[in-house]
């Protein structure tokens, strides 16, 4: 680009000292007038377009997020009927777009027009005076066709100039969101003296007077304080929106706390490397997070190095390797979109593998088996309870349905972000706290729906009888 600018400006500057030096002063005037005014135009006009590129810029982003979030959603969109709705909307956002486009096209030709109407009456008022010379005998053709040529050569570098500048313009604009981006505060930063997170207890977490809020005017976390001991299976319970996920999010650094301090060994979260601390962490979350890929690549990325045969292993300790086997494509079966071919309890399962293959010494279910049938849930408990016990890991269910938690070796009732209760299932229900009260409501609900009290739940090699009250 500097290669293409200096030898323009060079050429310039000649045409103009040529005409002022052999031409004298008028024509100098109407150089400098022509030079000034043209340079003056297109900034001004530039400047005053920028307003037209941004509103089409912006009109563009709102389509194209219309689309794609009503095609995301179009499951939502069938099931209300409201595709005309849908279509409005992104109608409305297309003939924002093409409102702002005219403008951007319109105050285009505005400045091209200008800048010929500039040049244009330049060269007519050279060529007046170039003529004039003539007729009065002080210059001759040839000085006419000199002065016609030599504003000619003016027009194609100013040109040259002033589409560069408005491309310039142009192009930092279209970036500008990208440059936004970059000045959004990063608001978890790994310290300057982070070091690796050493497992040297077996991974006990504990949560030190912890308050936090997503927004300041509303704390989700009051003034927590909770241990989860190394090598044990932690379940925590609670009403819906108490925090249990937020525990999560915590832990994994998505968020710092506000008061308070979490330590994983007597480490603090804050103080040790952000890799470390997530590589030491393995998650199923509520909603599994899925690539528009093979359902073998998606249990891969656990660990992109694992040979088929441990993919296929993970599989089938999650309980999903039967039926990806029935598949007609197998494990190279596409889930679509965000996992959309494939049903909620193969997604589950699908995570599981992938934590399964990631094998991280703290694990975190969130959730993980909700969309199982009893019977799945059950055989899938049974393997996930086999490995913890297997390799001694520290685990954290989250969970509503009572019924896969209640063998843990300690439960931790949330309520309105503190710890409400905590113990072990008969301790909880011995206690007749809020526990007892989620477990007798769920167990009533059973009663009434499937008419069975006594389960047998497989945790292993042993089959435990489900206590009740
Ligand atoms: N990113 C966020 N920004 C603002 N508020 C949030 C965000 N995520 C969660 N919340 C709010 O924080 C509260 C706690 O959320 P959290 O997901 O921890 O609840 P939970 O106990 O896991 O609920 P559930 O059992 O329904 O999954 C909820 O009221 C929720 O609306």
């Amino acid at each position: 680009m500097v290669f293409h600018i200096l030898p323009t400006a060079l050429e310039i500057s000649m045409v103009c000292g040529i005409l002022t030096y052999q031409y004298g002063a008028k024509f100098a005037a109407i150089t400098a007038v022509t030079m000034v005014g043209y340079t003056a135009f297109t900034i001004w006009t530039t400047a005053w377009r920028t307003k037209f590129r941004r509103q089409a810029n912006a009109a563009d982003n709102k389509g194209s997020t219309v689309a794609v979030d009503s095609l995301i959603n179009y499951e939502a969109v069938k099931y209300f009927n409201n595709e005309k709705y849908e279509v409005g909307r992104y109608d409305q956002a297309l003939k924002e777009y093409e409102k702002s486009s005219i403008k951007v096209a319109t105050s285009l030709a505005f400045l091209n027009t200008g800048q010929n109407l500039i040049f244009s009456s330049a060269l007519t008022a050279m060529m007046y005076l170039a003529a004039d010379g003539v007729a009065s005998g002080n210059l001759t053709v040839g000085d006419l066709v000199m002065v016609n040529q030599l504003v000619f050569q003016l027009s194609v570098p100013l040109n040259f100039l002033g589409s560069v500048y408005r491309e310039l313009r142009q192009s930092l604009l279209d970036m500008e969101t990208l440059f936004n981006l970059q000045k959004v505060n990063v608001a978890i930063k790994e310290s300057p003296n982070a070091k690796p997170l050493q497992l040297t207890k077996g991974g006990e977490i504990t949560f030190e007077n912890v308050t936090f809020g997503y927004h300041a005017d509303r704390p989700i976390l009051k003034n927590l304080s909770l241990t989860i001991p190394a090598g044990k299976k932690i379940a925590v319970v609670g009403p819906s929106g108490c925090g249990k996920s937020t525990i999560l999010r915590l832990l994994f650094r998505f968020y710092d706390v506000q008061e308070g301090r979490i330590l994983i060994d007597g480490q603090d979260i804050r103080n040790v490397t952000l890799e470390s601390l997530r590589k030491a962490i393995g998650v199923v979350p509520q909603d599994t997070p899925l690539f528009n890929d093979s359902i073998e690549h998606n249990i891969r990325y656990g660990d992109m190095s694992a040979s088929h045969e441990k993919v296929i292993a993970a599989a089938q300790r999650a309980k999903i390797h039967d039926i990806v086997s029935s598949f007609p494509d197998g494990y190279k079966t596409m889930v679509g979109e965000r996992g959309m071919m494939i049903s909620g309890g193969e997604k589950q399962r699908l995570a599981v593998s992938r934590l399964i293959l990631k094998d991280p010494p703290l694990l975190f279910f969130d959730e993980a088996t909700s969309a199982l049938d009893t019977h799945t849930e059950q055989a899938l408990m049974a393997n996930i309870n086999s490995i913890l016990r297997e390799k001694a890991r520290t685990s954290v269910f989250v969970a509503h349905r009572l019924r896969t938690i209640y063998d843990s070796d300690k439960i931790i009732v949330l309520k309105e972000g503190q710890v409400a209760e905590s113990g072990t299932h008969r301790e909880l229900i011995d206690t007749g706290g809020l526990y007892s009260e989620l477990w007798s409501a769920q167990e009533t609900l059973f009663d009434e729906d499937g008419g069975e009290r006594e389960v047998n739940i497989d945790i292993g090699e042993e089959q435990e009888d489900l206590p009740l009250k």
